[in-house]
């Protein structure tokens, strides 16, 4: 199963890293713009000389009680880099937005997907992905960054992401979006308690049934921190072993920090896969 991402045609039946590339003012500890684009350049030619085939730029923290970003300040974080990346590094840039400006925007610059955390819930945002042409992953969350990790409650997680998938699906096709198009993520952490979340890792690989690839993101989350009692820099291995079970079951893209070693445990879950 191949998709294209802005000319650039990856085998989906193959799990592949995406490396995460925080542009937010806290992620480097930069004196100005002209520093944080710069370091940001270095990080993303590190992690795709460890092997990622997708670097995710996200220019707007997800982090509940962050500070709202401004449209200008997130088009000025992201544009710089997407840029220079788009300019420099054979890998595929995806977009960590929900706003349409930053879709359209980036899009024309290079990027290679869009990576919306609220699934194209943001007025204009599925006419954006439609006509920005390129990938779109459509992750579930329940409300907003803000309050999702409140009182997270569901009457059945599987069947309530599956349902919440299939609707913003739906939407997206509706205004354009083209099926081949689109990779699905049931968004963990997102509004979701430590148990809805191993329940999602659990029964993961019912989510083929809705016909797109799947993205994970688990690396570092807080549901590692819970169950191994390990702070966010201790959570390498448990950040490893959610890859690899992500990785055995389907997952066509892990979302992580830890390229060079995600990339390895990979290899080793598709060198079984081949031997068949
Ligand atoms: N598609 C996709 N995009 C993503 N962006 C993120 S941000 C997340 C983090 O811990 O990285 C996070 C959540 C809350 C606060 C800070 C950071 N997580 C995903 C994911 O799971 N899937």
């Amino acid at each position: 199963m191949e998709m294209s991402f802005a000319g650039r045609v990856l085998d989906m039946s193959r799990c592949h890293v995406m490396g995460i590339l925080n542009v937010t003012p806290d992620s480097f500890s930069d004196g100005g713009k002209f520093n944080s684009r710069d370091a940001a350049l270095v990080r993303a030619r590190q992690m795709v000389a460890d092997g990622a085939a997708f670097i995710d730029v996200g220019g707007e923290s997800t982090r509940p009680g962050a500070a709202p970003v401004s449209l200008q300040e997130e088009l000025d974080r992201v544009c710089p880099v997407v840029e220079a990346i788009a300019a420099e590094l054979d890998t595929v840039i995806s977009v960590d937005t929900s706003s349409p400006e930053v879709m359209a925007e980036t899009a024309k610059l290079g990027a290679g997907l869009i990576n919306d955390v609220r699934a194209l819930q943001r007025s204009g945002a599925p006419q954006a992905a439609a006509a920005a042409g390129i990938p779109v992953c459509i992750m579930h969350i329940q409300g907003e960054p803000d309050t999702m990790q409140d009182r997270p409650e569901y009457r059945n997680v599987r069947r309530e992401v599956s349902s919440f998938l299939t609707e913003r699906m739906r939407v997206a096709e509706q205004a354009g979006v083209l099926p081949e198009n689109i990779i699905l993520d049931p968004g963990f952490g997102f509004g979701k308690s430590l148990e809805h979340n191993l329940q999602l890792l659990a029964s993961m690989e019912q989510l083929h049934i809705l016909g797109h690839p799947l993205l994970i993101g688990i690396s570092r989350k807080s549901m590692l921190g819970k169950i191994t009692g390990r702070e966010v820099d201790e959570r390498l291995p448990a950040s490893i072993a959610a890859a690899t079970i992500a990785a055995m079951k389907g997952a066509s893209i892990v979302r992580v920090h830890d390229v060079r070693e995600t990339v390895d445990a990979v290899r080793v879950v598709a060198a079984m896969k081949e031997a068949g």
